[in-house]
């Protein structure tokens, strides 16, 4: 018997990233060769006609997976019977815009798009933020749908996780395959750690294999944590086809599991482990199977890992403090 549809919902759906990944959730690279999907696009009034514009491509492909689209710039009908949301569409920041105005509007954004995911989407919903700053918007999705369990909001560190990988493949020689157990920390921002201690390359610790903290602390940390704004740099608009990968990857692990032995890096509410005060959205090493996700337990953090590790969760409580005090969550 064919399988129900599941209900993906993406919002920001004309813009880069969501051309990047419409595509790829539609033939069927989201949650598996065998899984039917209903996409739901979201975007505000003026860029409808471009999502349908977009609706019309996904038309023209035939996708044998796809088994409809329906475009709104209403929340309440873009999360109904919802089970993966992707919230791709933010405020970027403007000029002379101070980090407190940026908060205040994505509020207006993700607050209400929380509420009608608590109100409206399916029991098993999954929740992945991509629009920034991630981890925080996720925090104020998150705080207006009490109702759905906390454990199900999420931000992306996917795609540091990615540059890491490579970055570490370059600097080895070693093919990405052979690399395991890497781990981003903190903040989807520049002040997020990507952790090489525990990752092994062809079996082998990395940072012993490597045996250099200069190329560490100068090259590797900053390369992978200012990669964003390199991007911008060079391409003139944020990462976006890699931005959408790693929101499949993110996805498509949560839900499929991570391999025997390996582990991946999300943005999850803490438990309180690693010294991360609970509740915060941060990075962590992560396990999934079963649909579920668990942080990697017992890992020893040294010095210097601690420091980089408090500095971007340091910024992570001043971000919800910030969003407290404007009362978004
Ligand atoms: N977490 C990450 O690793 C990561 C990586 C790359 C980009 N990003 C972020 O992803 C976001 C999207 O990037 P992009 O390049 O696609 O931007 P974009 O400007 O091309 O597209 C954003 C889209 O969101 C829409 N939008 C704005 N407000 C909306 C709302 N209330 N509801 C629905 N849609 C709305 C806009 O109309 C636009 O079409 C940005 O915030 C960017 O900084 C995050
Ligand atoms: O959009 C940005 O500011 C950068 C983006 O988050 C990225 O990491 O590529």
């Amino acid at each position: 018997m064919p399988r129900t549809p599941v209900t993906v919902t993406v919002t920001g759906a004309a813009g880069q990233i969501g051309y990047a990944l419409l595509f790829r959730i539609a033939s069927g690279q989201l949650l598996g060769p065998d899984v039917p999907v209903r996409l739901r696009l979201l975007e505000i009034s003026p860029a409808l006609a471009a999502a349908e514009g977009t609706a019309m491509e996904l038309d023209d492909c035939a996708f044998p997976l796809l088994t409809g689209v329906d475009i709104t710039d209403d929340a309440n009908v873009a999360f109904d019977g919802t089970s993966v949301a992707l919230l791709v569409g933010a405020r970027p920041r403007t000029k002379g815009m101070e980090r407190g105005d940026l908060l205040e509007a994505n509020g207006g954004i993700f607050k209400p798009q929380g509420r009608a995911i608590n109100d409206h989407a399916a029991d098993d919903v999954r929740v992945l933020v991509v629009g920034n700053p991630a981890n925080t918007n996720a925090l104020i999705a998150q705080a207006a749908a009490p109702d759905v369990p906390a454990e199900r909001f999420t931000a992306m560190t996917r795609l540091d996780h990615n540059r890491a990988l490579s970055q570490l493949a370059k600097k080895t020689g070693a093919p990405v395959s052979e690399i395991r157990r890497l781990t981003i920390w903190g903040n989807h921002s520049a002040t997020q750690y990507p952790d090489i201690f525990h990752a092994e390359v062809a079996g082998k610790n990395a940072a012993e294999a490597i045996g250099d903290e200069g190329w560490l602390a100068d090259e590797f940390i900053p390369t992978v944590a200012k990669r964003g704004a390199a991007i911008i740099e060079a391409r003139g608009a944020s990462s976006a086809a890699s931005a959408a990968n790693a929101a499949v990857d993110h996805v498509y692990t949560w839900v499929n599991g991570t391999p025997e032995g390996d582990w991946t890096s999300m943005a999850i509410p803490s438990d309180g482990s690693y010294g991360v005060p609970e509740g915060l959205i941060s990075s962590f090493p992560v396990t999934c199977a079963g649909g579920s996700y668990r942080i990697v337990p017992d890992l020893a953090v040294n010095d210097f890992s601690r420091v980089r590790i408090d500095a971007s969760v340091r910024e992570l409580s001043e971000e919800r403090e910030a969003v407290r005090a404007l009362g978004l969550i």
